[in-house]
């Protein structure tokens, strides 16, 4: 079996090779902290100079030259300081920009097959990467590497100034390892809880008709509410922990700056250090300590980008980048179906079983069954939802896979059996929400889905806004535009899932014409039906039983073959018969 590590090796490949794009700018932003750490001993020198030469000298050009050079070199290390940030925040940015796309497709493409969390996360963990590069503890880091510099240059003072810095910063050290060992793990179970409560009130809130309908807001809400009880628990318990020991490493540094204050006045009491360099020691030592307190309070997003950089890894390698295609001519809408075995995705069974049988252009295929025979794990699979596990789909030859898949989708014109629209106009909706969409086809859509009239009736015609689950529109009407969606832009093939669940005659009257009209142009149809209305233009009928296939051959001849079977049960049942 393969380990966890080997199973994100792609992905962490893939996300450090994006990272390296911006190490230019990495680069510049540790020479910009180089710069600006080194201007830091600004504050510490001055104060240096004022308390051994200016206040000794009783010197005012000497304070006045001081003073300007010093302030020339604050305006420099603002400077430096502002162009680092921004330098970072870009770093972020880019980031996410170059994997906004990649990480969007794979959250997509497991959505369809497998929503599971770490689908659902997907596009969360890029954007808490993104927060980290671009925040304040990743300057932080940049300015560590000059913590034991600093504290080294406080024995320049005098050893036992060093000494106390060093051990001081080096109990600091030890308190963000504890930190960082200690909130690992309630840090992880916080961001996954967290996940899980937002995942449920999405669910909860998408059911928000039925739960209403079917007195279930209380029952949902004691659901929702332990979740999110766990959750706010294990964040508190978070937080405590990081305030915990936010609060140790303030006071123990600001204890230690004292403290070098102390030890400094007893070297200056024994002569053995001037009043200046008691003043810059404490300082000095106070920037040197700054980027581990600041480190330690943000670590949570350290932490946060290091689990989303963990399970984008694995997400990226899950659903590995898709490769270029050569660009196929449009399919001629012959398919071959070739002993082809699916299996849902996350399950182990196969619903369909070596499955064959041919479309040819003008032919249109009615798919029957009982429930659970197959027939929509066949219509995903014709669309390319779904792969084959075994034996192949063929359109006007080539295999589905070796289409581009947004090409393919082009080709294929697909109604599920729950249409859900998108947030958008109508219009948007049958242009399948492209943004090269064309007024003209998406009105011969609308008209060979029968949903012309019906639209137009509506205030604002093909400009009216409709939700994810429809609105204000009616079960039919979603259905007839997504009739519409499905044959915009002439598919070849246009597989169709009940699709007359929610017409009334009219509607499946339109909806037999429709499927005429595409024949008659040369594409092919299936159309997977409960109804005997759905199948009136059918020339063909493949039946399926168990996820098998029983009959397949021109219509008269599955329905005859089927009432003789009925017939037959029915005597073997019947009075006398065999029960
Ligand atoms: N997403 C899924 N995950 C796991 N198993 C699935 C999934 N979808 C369908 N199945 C299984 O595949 C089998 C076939 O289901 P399918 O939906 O294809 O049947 P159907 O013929 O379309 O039924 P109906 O007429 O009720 O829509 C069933 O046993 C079902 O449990």
């Amino acid at each position: 079996m393969a380990s966890p590590r080997n199973n994100t090796e792609a992905g962490q490949a893939e996300l450090r090779a994006v990272r390296r794009e911006s190490r230019p700018l990495f680069w510049a932003a540790a020479l910009f902290s180089m710069f600006a750490n080194l201007l830091m001993l600004t504050g510490p020198l001055y104060m240096l100079q004022v308390y051994d030469r200016v206040l000794s000298s009783r010197s005012v050009a000497t304070l006045v030259a001081l003073s300007t050079i010093v302030a020339f070199l604050f305006l420099v290390m603002g400077i430096l300081d502002y162009a680092r940030a921004r330098i970072l925040a870009r770093i972020g940015a880019n980031f996410q920009a170059r994997l906004d796309r990649r990480v969007f497709d794979a959250v997509v493409r497991r959505s369809a097959t497998q929503p599971d969390e770490l689908a659902a996360t997907g596009l969360r963990d890029l954007e808490s990467i993104q927060r980290l590069l671009g925040s304040s503890v990743l300057i932080a880091l940049f300015d560590l590497p000059w913590t034991p510099i600093f504290l080294a240059g406080i024995s320049l003072f005098h050893p036992w100034l060093g000494i106390l810095a060093m051990s001081g910063g080096g109990l600091l050290v030890i308190i963000t390892l504890l930190n960082q060992l200690s909130s690992k793990r309630p840090q992880l179970e916080a961001s996954r809880a967290n996940v899980r409560s937002e995942l449920m009130s999405e669910q909860l809130r998408t059911e928000a008709e039925m739960l209403q309908a079917m007195g279930m807001r209380e029952a949902a809400f004691t659901r929702w509410q332990s979740a999110r009880q766990l959750s706010l628990r294990s964040q508190l318990r978070s937080a405590d922990l990081t305030g915990t020991f936010s609060s140790i490493t303030k006071t123990f540094r600001l204890f230690l700056q004292s403290a070098m204050l102390g030890l400094g006045a007893f070297l200056v009491l024994r002569g053995e250090l001037s009043a200046g360099a008691m003043i810059a020691g404490s300082i000095l030592l106070g920037r040197a300590l700054a980027p581990i307190e600041l480190a330690i309070g943000q670590w949570p997003l350290v932490q946060r980008a290091s689990t989303g950089w963990k399970s984008l890894a694995r997400l990226l390698s899950e659903v590995p980048p898709e490769t270029a295609r050569t660009a196929l001519p449009r399919p001629r809408a012959r398919l071959d179906v070739l002993q082809a075995t699916v299996i849902p995705p996350g399950d182990s069974t196969a619903a369909l079983r070596l499955i064959s049988f041919t479309v040819e252009p003008g032919q249109a295929v009615g798919v029957i069954g009982s429930s659970g025979a197959g027939k929509s794990t066949l219509a995903r699979a014709l669309t390319g939802a779904w792969r084959v596990a075994g034996g192949k789909i063929r359109l006007d030859g080539a295999a589905l896979d070796q289409y581009d898949p947004t090409e393919l989708g082009r080709y294929i014109g697909y109604l599920p059996q729950r249409v859900q629209l998108f947030d958008g106009t109508i219009a948007e909706n049958i242009a399948r929400l492209r943004p090269d969409r064309d007024d003209a086809k998406i009105i011969a859509a609308a008209r060979l889905a029968d949903a012309h009239d019906m639209i137009v009736k509506l205030p604002e015609g093909y400009d009216t806004r409709v939700t994810a689950n429809g609105g204000r529109l009616s079960g039919g009407q979603i259905q007839r535009i997504g009739l519409a969606r499905a044959m915009y832009d002439d598919p070849v093939i246009l597989v169709l899932d009940e699709p007359n669940s929610n017409l009334d005659n009219e509607g499946s009257k339109a909806l037999n014409a429709a499927i005429r009209a595409l024949k008659e142009r040369g594409s092919s149809v299936l159309v997977m039906a409960h109804r005997p209305a759905a199948i009136q233009e059918c020339d063909i009928l493949l039946m399926l039983d168990g996820g098998t296939r029983v009959a397949f051959g021109p219509k008269e001849e599955v329905l005859r073959k089927m009432v003789t079977n009925h017939q037959q049960i029915q005597q073997a049942t019947g009075p006398g018969g065999v029960r």
